[in-house]
């Protein structure tokens, strides 16, 4: 008999997550059945998007996230004991996952790509769902050329360092922001032109003198005044990708009313002729191998650099969570049991 540890979500967070929004309980699994597979967790994701999860699943649910996990038994040859796999069973030390889960969610219960020595532990940082997030959301979505000037924030976690590197690889020039001075020391490192701590600088103010001429393309992570800011910088026909709004996923919901108030001003938009498109990474289900792959060709190239912030053992995941909102992690946050 195998016994989980589940964190379920107990009530709805209300600005930023605490303690008491999680739950620790058992859960005895059903037995290992024709085709079933039996995992134990080795390294937990805690992502931004859960906050905006926890306003949508039902309370009591265990909390959604992906994770690397090994199979501990196994009545199905695919997946011999042994083997890592990623699944998104959530926040939970040991899952049952049957043959149907593997048929609907072939992008969320899916073999590690092919990483030799690196750690396993990237299959839900750099060599996953972050990873790809950047390589898509930039390359397939704004077109990056030789030249461009790429604006990006959260510049030092998990999605943002990621671009920073991929904006460079291709011979742009990178204007990043992070929240602390640490950070930004470690941007510079991984090739930035002009990194900026948003805590200590004017916004405004850097994006004048470090881009003159204009921003070509915005890989927007934080939104809020973030945005608002950086949009009047923008050069004519520029590109903006949404990939998410940080700062804004503690605030309370308001009504959706139409209001010249927000990040988006009409008149910007039109004036300077922008794209702006919202993206999920899920839009790439399709080409998911083909962009680990090459994320890490470049990783054993000595292209892509990646830091992982590890706290340990499956009693801290929801701090590992509230974690995030308060800048505590350098790349991408993991919890490994
Ligand atoms: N569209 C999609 O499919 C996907 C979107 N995303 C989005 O990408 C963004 C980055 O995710 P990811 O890299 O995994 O997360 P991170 O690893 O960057 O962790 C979050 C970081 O965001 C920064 N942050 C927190 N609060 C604020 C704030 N109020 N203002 C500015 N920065 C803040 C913190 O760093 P600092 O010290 O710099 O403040 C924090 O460390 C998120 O918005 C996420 O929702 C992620 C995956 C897929
Ligand atoms: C305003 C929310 C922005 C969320 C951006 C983000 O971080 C997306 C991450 C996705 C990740 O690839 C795996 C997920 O499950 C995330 C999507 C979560 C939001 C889905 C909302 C669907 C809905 O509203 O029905």
């Amino acid at each position: 008999m195998v016994v989980a540890k589940v964190w379920r979500l107990a009530r709805r967070p209300v600005g930023t997550p605490r303690l008491e929004d999680f739950v620790l309980e058992e859960e005895v699994l059903p037995a290992c059945g024709e085709g079933d597979v039996i995992v134990e967790a080795v390294a937990l994701s805690v992502d931004p998007y859960m906050r905006y999860r926890a306003r949508l699943i039902p309370l009591n649910s265990v909390m959604f996230g992906t994770q690397v996990a090994k199979v501990i038994e196994s009545k199905n040859p695919k997946w011999p004991v042994g083997t890592h796999l990623v699944h998104c069973e959530g926040w939970r030390t040991h899952t049952r996952l049957t043959t149907q889960d593997f048929k609907d969610k072939p992008l969320f219960t899916s073999p590690l790509p092919e990483m030799g020595d690196l750690p396993k532990s990237l299959g839900i940082g750099l060599l996953g769902m972050p990873g790809n997030t950047a390589y898509f959301g930039l390359l397939d979505l704004c077109k990056p050329k030789a030249g461009d000037t790429v604006l990006v924030n959260g510049a030092a976690g998990a999605v943002g360092s990621a671009v920073v590197q991929i904006a460079k690889i291709k011979g742009c020039t990178v204007i990043a922001f992070a929240g602390s001075d640490e950070k930004v020391a470690w941007v510079k490192e991984l090739g930035a032109d002009h990194v900026f701590n948003y805590k200590t600088t004017s916004i405004g103010d850097a994006l004048s003198k470090a881009a003159p001429k204009g921003i070509n393309i915005y890989f927007d992570n934080v939104g809020g005044k973030f945005t608002a800011e950086a949009l009047h910088h923008m050069a004519d026909f520029g590109c903006v990708a949404l990939c998410g709004a940080i700062s804004t996923y503690n605030e309370e919901r308001k009504e959706d009313v139409a209001t010249p108030t927000g990040a988006f001003k009409e008149s910007v938009l039109i004036t300077k002729q922008l794209r702006v498109e919202g993206f999920l990474i899920y839009r790439w289900g399709n080409r998911w191998f083909e962009g680990l792959n090459q994320i890490r060709d470049w990783i054993l190239q000595g292209k892509l650099k990646y830091k992982e912030t590890v706290v340990h053992g499956f009693e801290k995941m929801p701090s590992a969570f509230i974690g995030l909102f308060q800048g505590e992690n350098i790349g991408k946050a993991v919890v490994m049991l």
